[in-house]
């Protein structure tokens, strides 16, 4: 809402109505926080349900959709902040009232809503939330007006000279450890961290990919009223406010919403060199089906068939659903299984893409309340499964097959130390292969391989990871 005109919110019962004027943005807003809160829903799913159930659409929907995302996103800055100005830790307060102050926070601290409505519109909130609690609601929201966010974070957040991942973490809103693997993975480079920081609290811009043989990218951006993307071949950047529900495009499954990052490292490792047959593919970690999408595009017009597995049942089939017309068989087991499962043979596959479940770090922006719920405790079973699964991967592929190993999640435990630790183990011979040539010519910032880790904050797309083996 910065670069808008201040908004006031809508009142759909008017003054006369008798009752206290109900915001119709805000009370969705308060409904999706409280239910991510209280529910552990997911903001992504839960919001889209009330906005439809509220009737609301254009700048209300809109104004919703800020407030929630900008509120979980900054929650845990708000929260220092609240905690400062009610003089007493914001866990003890009372749920809905904590989550009411939250949002009117965000208002006042990162909208161009003016303060005076900010405070009201939470007070009328917490009126029908919480009871009894207005005065303190009030009193709380009057006293975080009385500085700006900038003036919050020099009061409150430790000194970078001194406690450089505590200030970042506070200023930026993330749990210390995120900021912590951040830093690690861009080799302690800090003001490359506080970049990547910045660009997590954005709204991403959404992505389609114009499957090849289907869609034409240039077309599809002037149908879609977006651009061409910079990297991707198949990538076009929807506008602001675009929807991509409403393609005809997307709708009859010539494109599909998708991340130019997972594009790019799905592609190559169709792009690979490889030497003997090729017509054999593997997806083993396939849902809901992106990559096996664009893939299974790609197997299309070169002969080849992707089989695609998935261990979730309603995954399998979201699977089926987004491949339906390709030369893709979907198989709901058990990746682990190679050479247990008859379907999926030792030795037998020529590419091997393993996109394995991980923190999914490498995507904050997108879900807003996910940086709060993972825990570094998630580690070690994600990198136990991770390690599983590459290296069945590896016995799945012929020798000189090509597998990519990728990662929504820059964590080093997860890319480096999993991919090193699997090949290792593997028993046969695995060579790295350098995965820049595999991406674009002339593509910035992709290090000095052979791994690649991509970035919001250098190339506008989720932090993917990846690597390309070979099987000697
Ligand atoms: C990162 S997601 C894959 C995203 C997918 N490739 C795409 O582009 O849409 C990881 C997937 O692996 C699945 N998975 C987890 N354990 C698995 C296993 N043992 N075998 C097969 N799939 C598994 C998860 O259910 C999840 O759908």
């Amino acid at each position: 809402m910065r670069d808008t005109a201040p908004y006031r919110g809508t009142d759909r019962r008017g003054p006369r109505s008798g009752r206290p004027p109900v915001d119709h943005p805000r009370h969705a807003a308060y409904e999706a926080v409280a239910a991510v809160n209280r529910d552990d829903a997911y903001a992504n799913l839960v919001l889209p349900v009330i906005l439809r159930e509220q009737g609301l659409i254009g700048r209300d929907a809109a104004f919703a959709t800020e407030l929630t995302y900008g509120t979980l996103r900054r929650l845990g800055t708000l929260d220092a902040i609240l905690t400062s100005a009610a003089g007493r830790d914001v866990q003890r307060i009372d749920p809905p009232v904590r989550d009411a102050l939250r949002l009117g926070a965000y208002q006042l601290l990162h909208t161009r809503v003016p303060a005076h409505a900010a405070v009201s519109s939470t007070v009328d909130l917490v009126r029908t939330v919480g009871p009894g609690a207005t005065g303190f609601a009030n009193a709380v929201l009057r006293e975080v007006a009385g500085r700006d966010a900038d003036e919050w974070v020099s009061q409150l957040a430790p000194p970078l000279e001194t406690d450089p991942i505590g200030h970042l973490a506070l200023a930026y809103s993330h749990p210390q450890w995120i900021v912590r693997a951040f830093a690690e993975a861009l080799g302690g480079d800090l003001g490359e961290t506080t970049r990547l920081l910045i660009e997590d609290n954005e709204r991403p811009p959404v992505h389609l990919c114009a499957r090849p043989g289907l869609a034409d990218p240039v077309e599809l951006a002037d149908e879609a009223g977006g651009t061409p993307g910079a990297f991707s071949p198949y990538a076009v950047y929807l506008d602001a406010g675009g929807s991509p529900g409403d393609l005809a495009a997307v709708a009859d499954r010539r494109a599909h919403v998708q991340d130019e990052g997972s594009q790019l490292v799905a592609a190559a490792l169709a792009v690979t060199p490889l030497d003997g047959p090729d017509g054999r593919w593997l997806d083993l970690c396939a849902g809901p089906g992106g990559k096996a999408g664009l893939l299974g595009a790609i197997a299309a017009q070169r002969g080849a068939r992707l089989t695609a597995v998935e261990v979730a049942e309603h995954r399998a089939r979201l699977v089926e659903t987004a491949t339906q017309g390709l030369p893709v068989t979907v198989l709901h087991t058990d990746g682990r299984l190679v050479g247990a499962e008859p379907k999926l043979p030792e030795g037998h596959f020529d590419r091997v893409l393993v996109d394995a479940p991980c923190t999914g770090l490498g995507s904050l922006r997108r879900r807003p309340e996910s940086r709060w719920r993972r825990q570094p405790s998630d580690l070690p079973a994600l990198t136990r499964l991770q390690r599983e699964l590459l290296a069945a991967g590896l016995r799945a592929l012929r020798p000189g097959g090509v597998l990519a190993y990728v990662t929504c999640s820059p964590h080093t435990v997860e890319t480096h130390v999993s991919v090193t630790e699997a090949a290792r183990r593997s028993g046969t011979s695995v060579d790295f292969v350098d995965a820049r040539p595999a991406l674009p010519a002339g593509m910035p910032g992709l290090g000095d391989g052979p791994t690649v880790q991509l970035w919001p904050h250098r190339h506008g797309t989720d932090a993917m990871f990846l690597a390309l083996l070979r099987r000697g």
